[in-house]
């Protein structure tokens, strides 16, 4: 059931707001947050069959009503068919709910009326519902998989956005073609390729499809340090299916093919492991939109990546433009954009587009000095270098006060930990 207006927060004391969510059919669903070291939510849906999306990712969080930690969250996350009375999420901050349902909470101290109405939580009322929601969990161990997935996911796009996921990948999967290959390595890096050479790694349908469980598959991938994005055949990926394109050309499935694009880019940008794509040949559109969802670039002596968009009367839609800037700045952005200047190597390097040129390839193609440039970003323990991503994302994406706790948060799961335990027993010098 869809979501028909935005939340509101209706009351607010103290430690505890009341978030309203009107839904189709009249019903509504009530989300009580405790506001404190993390923000516990608890969402009654008085009714049968209604959905709503909510994305968190307070894994690393403790709840503050049943105080359980990252191995036991009440719930990390979900996208629920809520019976009477169901489940929740909870947020490291406010702000994370804020922007999860895109509005702005504004607290009225409205004590006298929570009171009037019966309404006023207590923490026992929470650790009832923490423990409802674990049961369901418990007896619903897929339902519990998808919630980590989600929680880790962190997408921008909900039902709340008339973002449809189920209608747009029923349209995309009619576009077969190719595929998004992953093979997972021992060292910790995984290799992701973009696998449609006869149409120079067009993304078809299906491969759009195939990108969103990949990425999946990473955030549940608890070993892994590194990512290397590739397009098969010696060169990147020439964007988007123009078939397919054609095809839905419709400002609706446009909107749709939008929302479920930037979705999984931005999981693949927020995924726990250092990423870099490995140019050669093209990066073209959407192509060149794949590439900074990575956190590096390194490029191939003739390769180019270009965002060829103007050119087919286009922007980016993919989250490239929004990315770009923040990689390059807006004057180069605008250039790149405006012009669908061609970036060579050279031109990529120096305005910071590319970190770094490969040589020619030698026999073995350019994977193993890729894994070469990357493996001095993630040598060392998982869970020190997941760390280092997880501070980052946050600092790049979050407001500094947030980042700042986030920081902390993160700091916490490493100090102490067999790495840094290991450095303190021996001699440090960093010379
Ligand atoms: C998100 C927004 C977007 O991404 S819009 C899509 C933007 N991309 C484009 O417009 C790319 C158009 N393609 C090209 O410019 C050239 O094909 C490039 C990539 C430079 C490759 O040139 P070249 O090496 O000479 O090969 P070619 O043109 O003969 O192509 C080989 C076959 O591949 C196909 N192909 C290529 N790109 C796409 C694409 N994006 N969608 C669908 N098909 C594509 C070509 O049509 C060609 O197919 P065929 O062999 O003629 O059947």
């Amino acid at each position: 059931m869809a979501v028909t207006s935005a939340p509101t927060w209706k009351r607010f004391t103290g430690q505890w707001k009341v978030l309203e969510i009107n839904l189709q059919g009249g019903k509504t669903a009530f989300f009580i947050a405790v506001l404190s070291k993390c923000v516990h939510i608890i969402n009654m849906a008085w009714g049968q069959n209604c959905s709503i999306d909510v994305v968190s990712d307070c894994h690393r969080s403790h709840c503050c009503c049943c105080q359980r930690g990252p191995e036991g969250p009440c719930f990390p996350g979900t996208h629920f068919t809520a019976t009477p009375l169901l489940l929740a999420g909870w947020w490291r901050t406010e702000r994370d709910l804020d922007s999860s349902f895109r509005f702005r909470s504004s607290p009225c101290a409205d004590t006298a009326v929570l009171k009037d109405e019966g309404l006023v939580p207590s923490p026992a009322l929470g650790m009832a519902l923490c423990s409802a929601g674990r049961r369901f969990l418990k007896d619903n161990p897929n339902s519990a998989s998808k919630l980590r997935a989600w929680a880790r996911a962190r997408a921008v796009y909900t039902g709340a956005d008339g973002y449809h996921a189920e209608e747009i990948k029923e349209k995309l999967r009619a576009f077969p073609g190719g595929s998004l290959d992953l093979v997972k390595r021992e060292s910790g890096i995984a290799v992701m390729t973009v696998n449609n050479p006869t149409r120079r790694n067009a993304f078809s349908g299906t491969m759009m499809l195939d990108l969103e469980e990949r990425v999946t598959e990473l955030e549940m991938w608890k070993e892994g340090k590194g990512l290397i994005v590739q397009g098969a055949a010696g060169t990147f990926c020439s964007g988007s299916d123009l078939n397919a394109v054609r095809a839905i050309s419709n400002p609706q499935d446009g909107m749709q093919m939008c929302m479920f694009m930037q979705n999984s880019l931005t999981r693949l940008l927020r995924l726990p492991l250092i990423s870099v794509a490995v140019v050669e040949g093209r990066a073209l559109g959407g192509g060149a939109e794949l590439t900074t969802a990575c956190d590096f670039r390194l490029m191939a002596p003739d390769s180019v990546i270009q965002f060829v968009h103007k050119h087919m009367g286009l922007v980016p839609g993919w989250g490239g433009a929004a990315r770009l800037v923040r990689i390059v700045g807006s004057q180069s952005a605008l250039k790149l954009l405006a012009g669908a200047k061609k970036v060579d190597a050279e031109l990529g390097a120096a305005i910071g587009l590319s970190d770094g040129v490969l040589e020619c390839p030698a026999d073995g193609g350019v994977l193993p000095q890729a894994e070469q440039w990357l493996s001095r970003y993630v040598a060392g323990p998982a869970d020190v270098v997941r760390a280092a991503k997880e501070v980052v994302v946050s600092g790049r994406e979050r407001h500094l006060e947030e980042a700042l706790r986030t920081e902390k948060d993160v700091f916490g799961t490493v100090w102490g930990g067999p790495a840094n335990t290991a450095a303190l027993a021996g001699k440090s010098k960093h010379k």
